[in-house]
């Protein structure tokens, strides 16, 4: 069969993007797994992840979201901002509810981070401290800036769920210069105890008032140039530790950009949520000719790039990268 892709990225998280929305594609859930193993495979086209982009019945679209390994998430941040450039390309609404595994999320077209870069910001909830959310394996209820020794003496670290699971940690450049965050986090995402279906891991440093840097390890995937998710998560802990303030944006630098959070705390009913606002840049369409049976084997048919927005992405991320060097 042959399917159209479109290759997109927020702050350089990169997914190929799959439209069940506007086309009669549909897939079984094996063939989705081993359609994500084959083509986020770097060897050939590439990707951290695969988006499909679906119909919903309760919201203007879905989205399911698969990782490089084949499994998968229940949420991730910086694809969700490129499925709602998709959608509003295709529905033509600026404003939307996308349905997840987990939450329908609100979506929308928001003014240019950088100059012509389009940019969406997205709703990251619900949120949890509640170490069964996760799931955490431990005989307390949170873990909110706390050592756990069974994986470090000194670090102190909070797990939460946005709705995937996110272990952080605050550190200093030498630490984050280390191979520390590399072994712990293929430790908690192998078979082990503490965490059984793995966690996403972040190291986290303060650059200046109102601005971090941070760097994950993503479940499924390993490395990768910076994940939506975690940057939210990581936002609300920096909150909770009394760094930066709810209700005003943070800015959070990360290997492959920058995006601004804004951490939201409701009162009333004791929740917290989180605005993602970020890029959302197309890199390429891509025709794909795959056998459903043999999915490794697809070939590449045409290839047709966005050249313009691809450059003015790279004036940012240059821009990302000087003002890194002088901070970590
Ligand atoms: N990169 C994503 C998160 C993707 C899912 C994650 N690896 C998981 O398994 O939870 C993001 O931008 O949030």
């Amino acid at each position: 069969m042959i399917i159209e892709g479109l290759k997109s990225h927020g702050s350089g998280n990169d997914f190929l993007i799959i439209d069940e929305l506007t086309t009669t594609l549909t897939f079984t859930e094996e063939e989705r797994e081993n359609f994500a193993k084959a083509l986020c495979n770097r060897e050939k086209l590439g990707a951290d992840g695969i988006l499909f982009v679906m119909k919903s019945e309760h919201a203007d679209c879905r989205m399911r979201v698969f990782n490089a390994d084949g499994s998968e998430a229940s949420m991730c941040g910086n694809g969700l901002r490129c499925v709602a450039r998709y959608a509003n390309d295709v529905l033509g609404l600026d404003k939307m509810i996308v349905e997840t595994m987990k939450a329908n999320l609100l979506v929308e077209k928001t003014e240019d981070i950088y100059e012509g870069i389009p940019t969406f910001k997205v709703e990251i909830s619900p949120v949890s401290f509640n170490v069964k959310d996760l799931p955490l394996v431990l005989a307390k209820e949170q873990l909110q800036n706390e050592t756990l020794p069974e994986l470090h003496d000194t670090l102190l670290f909070s797990a939460l769920a946005v709705p995937n699971p996110h272990l952080i940690t605050l550190v200093d450049s030498d630490v984050l210069q280390s191979d520390l965050q590399e072994e712990l986090s293929t430790k908690v995402n192998q078979p082990n105890e503490l965490f059984p279906d793995g966690v996403n891991v972040s190291f986290v440093k303060e650059l200046e008032p109102g601005s971090i840097y941070v760097r994950t390890f993503e479940r499924g995937v390993g490395f990768t140039n910076a994940c939506g998710t975690a940057m939210s998560a990581s936002s609300l802990v920096t909150c909770s530790v009394g760094l930066n303030a709810l209700e005003s944006e943070i800015s959070v630098y990360n290997n492959g950009g920058k995006v601004k959070c804004v951490v939201h705390h409701d009162v009333e009913s004791q929740t917290y949520s989180i605005d993602l606002i970020g890029n959302a840049t197309y890199e390429f369409k891509v025709s794909i000719e795959i056998d459903l049976d043999q999915p490794e084997k697809f070939e590449m048919l045409e290839k047709e790039d966005f050249e313009l927005e691809t450059s003015l992405y790279a004036k940012l991320q240059d821009e990302v990268q000087s003002y890194l060097r002088t901070k970590l």
